[in-house]
């Protein structure tokens, strides 16, 4: 089976002859409630229902706790909630399995102690070293109330979400296409990290395996000349800021493909990449079997900066699809594919797109912006989400082109869509909202084209970047804000100071006083040079799938009523959250080791 499932629990006051009996139904709705909320409401990046499991049998000891195990066992089951209305066995009971990640609901009702077994099966998990989430709701319900109460449901989903998100990365590859691009340390794959802490395993493929299948022709010849039309209809060239500038000798002499026939290139490009990671059964009817197999993958990166660049056309259009919820074959899920193989920054990406199951944004953090700076080169002064400041989020191509915000939600305003949202005219104006400006040669002197647009849209975003610091480990940075629509002068006059063939978000972080009090703070504690951005205040999520990655978040701007971490976290102190979860992210350490 290839989906990761959650495996649900119903846990039961063993004592025959009265008790059980009258609990096992309401044991049973409660199992019962929640699968079909989970069912109803997550979805995996394919965009199937998330599946839930029942015990075969409520669990009132030892033995029942086996027989659900045995059954589990063979479900691919990632994620246990266990469920109950009453005083249970805590240790008689408890998910034994090192390799599930946990949660119990226990019901606030006062007829049974569903609350007290809660409490008692934590302390169980906190003695034997297995972190656990705790559900428990605000209000008491009474014995006929069947409902979940919204509070309840946001934690099962919350960790439902993010336990699927774990499942999903389990024994997936990230495909390493080339190697370190222009030192940026992010780039240097990390097998320890990807192997022990997401489950992952790293494929390195040369950049020359790429050239192989171009120029043997190891692609769908077919789906080319479909994927070309597309680009033609698509796909408007924009501004060429190489016109009339006198190139440099060594550009004119490393360009090794024609201008006429860069876009041939670079949609082949496309289509062997996307190969390499997933295969494509065409390929085995042309006879190169071990090529249509793919590699597993989840993600990806190219180098491309400079070895490939320096002669040959950029990536930015593959890495630009890849990351888009859409392509010349209509509306698909997202790829956390990296530009400048920082696979940092694709973990970030797909951090981003598995809480979210929408595309992400790859950029640098280019630019702070101060109110007074802006003021001084435009006159004019930045309101309303920008008028603490912003930052410019811009990088050569690899932005999901849902990035413009140009699908718009049933209010009208500009969004991020699931992919399997996306209406055809979503996808129209999102492609209409992007030109494509021929590369700049000096910086590549191959050639080859940059998606461009312009997020001209206010909406909830949280920046994202996962870094590997030494004497800690792998941490995360969280930060969630707004895009902001700025005034088109203002825009056009600080774009065009820098690099205006590329996409360009601008973003403004939710000041926070202990973290984040300033703009520029942010922007001066933000971990490196790229960050990912996905739509919506989903910091929260984040943070619930970090703690169980035991990814420890070092930065972010997000409530203390909002993080939700295993119950057991609680024991490594309650005051700073932010020590505790370094220090129970220590302790437990990663996952897979
Ligand atoms: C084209 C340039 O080399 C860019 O790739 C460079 O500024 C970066 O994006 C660095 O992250
Ligand atoms: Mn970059």
């Amino acid at each position: 089976m290839k989906h990761p499932r959650i495996g649900i629990r119903p846990i039961i006051d063993g004592r025959m002859g009265g008790v059980r009996e009258s609990l096992e139904e309401q044991c049973l709705n409660m199992a019962e409630s929640a699968k079909k909320l989970i069912e109803a409401n997550l979805r995996y990046p394919d965009g199937e229902a998330v599946e839930c499991i029942i015990s075969p049998c409520t669990i009132g000891g030892a033995k029942e706790a086996a027989i659900c195990e045995e059954y589990f066992a063979t479900q691919n089951v990632v994620a246990t909630l266990s469920v109950t209305p009453c005083w249970c066995y805590g240790t008689e009971t408890i998910d034994l399995n090192p390799n599930t990640i946990k949660a119990v609901w226990g019901i606030n009702g006062t007829e049974r102690p569903g609350a007290v077994y809660l409490a008692s099966v934590m302390a169980a998990y906190a003695q034997r070293g297995l972190p656990a989430f705790s559900i428990y709701g605000q209000e008491v319900q009474d014995k006929s109330d069947k409902s979940i109460t919204p509070d309840v449901q946001k934690k099962i989903l919350d960790f439902a979400r993010a336990a699927v998100a774990v499942g999903v990365m389990r024994d997936k590859s990230y495909v390493n296409i080339g190697a370190v691009a222009m030192g940026i340390a992010g780039s240097a794959v990390n097998v320890d990290f990807l192997q022990k802490y997401l489950g992952m395993r790293t494929e390195w493929v040369d950049m020359t395996e790429v050239l192989r299948r171009i120029n043997l022709g190891i692609y769908d010849h077919e789906e080319f000349v479909k994927a070309k039309a597309w680009v033609k209809e698509n796909c408007k060239e924009g501004l060429d800021i190489n016109k009339g500038k006198k190139l440099a000798d060594i550009v004119v002499k490393s360009r090794f493909v024609p201008e006429a026939e860069q876009w041939d290139f670079v949609i082949k490009h496309a289509m062997v990449v996307r190969d390499i990671l997933f295969g494509n059964p065409k390929l085995k009817e042309m006879g190169w079997i071990e090529e249509s197999l793919g590699r597993n993958a989840i993600a990806g990166g190219f180098q491309g900066q400079r070895m490939w660049t320096d002669w040959l056309p950029n990536a930015d259009f593959t890495e630009a699809i890849m990351a888009t919820s859409f392509d010349w074959n209509g509306k698909k899920a997202p790829t956390a594919f990296a530009t400048e193989n920082d696979t940092l920054n694709c973990i970030s990406m797909l951090f981003g797109n598995l809480v979210t199951n929408k595309a992400a944004i790859f950029s640098d953090v280019r630019t702070y912006w101060s109110p007074e700076s802006v003021k001084r080169v435009t006159g004019k002064e930045l309101t309303g989400a920008a008028k603490n400041g912003i930052i410019h989020l811009i990088n050569s191509g690899a932005s999901c082109l849902d990035g413009s915000g140009a699908a718009k939600n049933e209010k009208g305003e500009g969004c991020m869509k699931e992919w399997w949202n996306l209406t055809d005219k979503d996808v129209k104006d999102l492609l209409n909202a992007t030109d494509w400006c021929r590369a700049n040669y000096e910086y590549f002197r191959g050639g080859g084209y940059s998606s461009h647009f312009r997020t001209n849209a206010e909406m909830p975003a949280t920046m994202i970047r996962c870094n590997i610091i030494e004497g800690v480990g792998p941490t995360l940075q969280v930060i969630e804000g707004y895009t902001c629509k700025i005034d088109d002068e203002i825009h056009r006059i600080l774009d065009e100071r820098t690099d205006r063939t590329w996409p360009t978000t601008w973003f403004a972080p939710i000041l926070n006083e202990d973290t984040a009090p300033t703009v520029y703070e942010m922007m001066s504690k933000w971990g490196a040079n790229h960050g990912a951005t996905v739509y919506g205040h989903v910091g929260d999520r984040l943070i619930t799938l970090a703690s169980m990655l035991r990814i420890p978040v070092v930065f972010h701007n997000i409530s203390r009523d909002r993080i939700y971490r295993p119950h057991t976290f609680n024991g490594f102190g309650t005051k700073d959250l932010e020590g505790q979860d370094f220090r129970a992210c220590a302790y437990y350490g990663p996952m897979y080791r």
